[in-house]
């Protein structure tokens, strides 16, 4: 019950590592904001949340758009009546030989996943700080937030840059009594990565699965990633045991790279 009473947003809310964060911190007692930019996924992932006897609003936004990160902020404040912590788990992929990337693609992936989680921290820390509250930032990086993947170039360089925005920011705020952190799974079995390794197959021949698995053989620990592996870290950095520490961008990964 870390973080009981307390007002949490997830963004990409919706489904896969998202949806297992909300509702770990629904469970330890946290009321959730949800945003995605699709409504159906909100509407199921919040009658799942209301079950555990918390409350929860939704918002459709997308976390590309300044504008809508403060009115999901502000929406969230108004209907639960705080702001404690975000989470900027929002992310899309993209799998692409650097010989092919489009300006058109790098556009798209850095918004979502650069100016995404760059208007989650500054809307938050806004609100953070009109409140008065010593507020919790946790961002969605990535094993490509620390090694570059061959065909996920584009999506790696997003993720570093996660890490560099955390890093910064954690200086910035760390004033404030505002803490940011990142967490940084390995494969985790949702529809992103049924998308990355479609991805591969057309690129590469390699047969159905066949990426997935490659990936997943290279886990020490034997086995991919659940959301649920990745909700149990974002629970301790959401909650007080975390206090001391900023700045982090920690692995999750199952013993994947080492740093
Ligand atoms: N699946 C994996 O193996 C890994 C995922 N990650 C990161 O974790 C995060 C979540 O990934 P998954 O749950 O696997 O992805 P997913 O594709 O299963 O779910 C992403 C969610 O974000 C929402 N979304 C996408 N663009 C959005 C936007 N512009 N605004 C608002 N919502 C948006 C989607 O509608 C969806 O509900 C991402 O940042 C991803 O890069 C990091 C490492 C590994
Ligand atoms: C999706 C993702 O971050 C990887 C590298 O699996």
């Amino acid at each position: 019950m870390s973080v009981q009473g307390k007002v949490a947003l997830v963004t990409g809310g919706g489904q896969g590592i998202g949806r297992g964060i909300a509702l770990r911190l629904a469970k330890d007692g946290a009321d959730i904001a949800l945003v995605d930019i699709s409504r159906d996924a909100l509407t199921t992932v919040a009658g799942e949340i209301e079950a555990t006897g918390r409350r929860v609003t939704t918002f459709v936004a997308d976390v590309g758009d300044r504008d809508q990160m403060r009115a999901a902020i502000d929406h969230a404040e108004q209907e639960l009546g705080g702001f404690d912590i975000i989470v900027n788990n929002a992310g899309i992929a993209q799998v692409q030989p650097i010989s092919a990337v489009t300006p058109a693609e790098v556009e798209r992936i850095f918004r979502v996943n650069i100016q995404g989680v760059l208007w989650g921290i500054q809307a938050a820390a806004d609100k953070f700080i009109a409140l008065s509250r010593k507020g919790k930032i946790i961002n969605a990086c990535s094993i490509a937030g620390h090694e570059g993947y061959a065909l996920l170039g584009v999506y790696s360089a997003t993720k570093f840059a996660v890490r560099a925005l955390t890093q910064a920011a954690a200086k910035e705020y760390a004033s404030r009594g505002i803490t940011v952190n990142a967490y940084c799974p390995g494969v985790v079995g949702t529809d992103m990565w049924v998308e990355i390794d479609r991805r591969f197959a057309e690129i590469t021949g390699a047969s159905k699965g066949e990426t997935y698995r490659k990936f997943v053989d290279g886990i020490a620990l034997g086995r991919a990633e659940t959301p649920d592996d990745v909700a149990s870290l974002v629970s301790y950095l959401a909650g007080p045991d975390s206090d001391y520490m900023t700045g982090q961008a920690i692995l999750i990964d199952g013993g994947m790279v080492y740093r």
